[in-house]
């Protein structure tokens, strides 16, 4: 059961939940004002000392006023919990939007539903195949994988590129689709009761046309259009942000949201500073941030700059151009090491018709070096405007 009331602000209805807490609809008391309360019931308990960090911290926060970057009125604790009040953006989570772009849902004709009515799941609990999320995963991934780790996925959940679905087919689909498929039978007679087991060429035939039905969705013009003219808008953000000495640290696509006129804005800046100490460790001992989008720097703890950010945002458009994210080891020390060595394939060689300008552009923001990724928002923006 959602609170009636944290602090005075009249609880409405729950808008979603994340990996540190529950995004509540709310009215405030005093002036009606419709708002959005995210309350951090997995952030450790504050102290007194932690209440008034909170307080500070934000003041800064609330002094930021940029059309693409989400507009923060004011914190504090309930019941020991902090809590921020932001602007309630009506609109989609940046998957979403991509998802719904061409069809009717995605009309800016109010047919965009409100987080209320959406029609599609959240983010998160997009799957990567076989139908947990991969949040569950990983979480389960990171329990395997305990022992003295610094990660607490599941106080962080990672999230799964949602166009990431159609290669991972269980063998019950992909036989129906191979006997859909309109070629001669290579494999000879099939009988159907056999589960598994699908002649190979035939397999590959039905893989491959999946992969082309995903890919040919992934590179809609509408979609493309989208992604592009939301992307400018995060480099707007995430310039003004960083103008202002602000680093983001956990940009990841459910924390960029657009609204019936299109227009993005950039959730839960500053969020993982405070849930973090200096070291980017909480009280606890977890790493704060969201593990699949953390750049290796992040990741060795190392101090951040915006280009963090920048690799973080190399990451959502790697993803939302290929349709899988760039590493996708299921645990998180194999997907540490992969983003501390492994070169991520190019995306043109998994989406043969992609954008090769923003391909370019998504490989040169996922460099390992900082040094060597664009240097500043301004500068992705630049790239991206060509
Ligand atoms: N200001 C807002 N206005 C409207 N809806 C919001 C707002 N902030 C969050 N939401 C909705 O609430 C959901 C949950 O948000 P929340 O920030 O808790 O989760 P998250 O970003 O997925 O995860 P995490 O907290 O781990 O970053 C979001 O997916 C979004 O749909």
């Amino acid at each position: 059961m959602p609170p009636k009331l944290i602090g005075p602000y009249r609880v409405m209805e729950t808008l979603g939940s994340g990996g540190v807490g529950t995004v509540y609809r709310a009215l405030d008391r005093r002036t009606n004002d419709p708002v959005a309360v995210k309350l951090l019931s997995a952030a450790p308990a504050l102290d007194t000392r932690a209440a008034r960090r909170l307080a500070r911290e934000y003041e800064t926060l609330a002094d930021l006023a940029h059309p693409n970057v989400v507009r923060v009125f004011d914190v504090g604790v309930f019941q020991g919990y902090p809590y921020l009040v932001m602007e309630l953006i009506e609109g989609l989570t940046l998957r979403n939007y991509l998802d719904l772009a061409g069809t009717d849902m995605g009309s800016p004709s109010g047919s965009f539903s409100s987080p209320r009515s959406r029609a599609l799941p959240e983010d998160d609990s997009d799957s990567w195949g076989g139908g947990d999320s991969a949040a569950e995963d990983d979480a389960e991934d990171s329990n395997e994988d305990a022992g003295p780790s610094p990660f607490d996925l599941s106080a962080f959940a990672e999230e799964g590129p949602s166009e990431d679905v159609g290669v991972h087919a269980g063998a019950a689909s992909l036989r129906a689709l191979a006997d859909a498929v309109d070629e001669p039978d290579t494999g000879g007679s099939m009988d159907i009761d056999v589960p598994v087991n699908l002649p190979d060429p035939k397999v590959q035939l039905v893989e491959r046309r999946i992969q082309e039905a995903r890919t040919d969705e992934l590179n809609r013009p509408e979609r493309l259009g989208r992604l592009k003219d939301a992307m400018l808008q995060v480099c707007e953000a995430l310039a003004y942000i960083h103008g202002h000495g602000l680093v983001h640290r956990d940009l990841k696509p459910s924390n960029i949201m657009v609204d019936e006129d299109r227009q993005v804005r950039l959730m839960d800046f500053g969020l993982a500073k405070f849930l973090a100490d200096d070291g980017g460790l909480t009280g606890d001992g977890r790493m704060v941030g969201t593990f699949r989008y953390m750049s290796p720097e992040q990741i060795l703890g190392e101090p951040l700059d915006a280009r963090a950010d920048l690799y973080s945002l190399g990451v959502i458009l790697y993803e939302l151009l290929s349709g899988r994210p760039p590493f996708d080891a299921k645990t998180p020390s194999a997907l540490w090491q992969q983003v501390l060595e492994v070169e991520p394939a190019p995306i043109l060689a998994i989406n043969l018709k992609g954008d090769p300008q923003l391909a370019r552009v998504a490989h040169r923001l996922l460099r390992k070096e900082p040094d060597d990724r664009f240097q500043t928002a301004e500068e992705v923006y630049e790239a991206l405007a060509e």
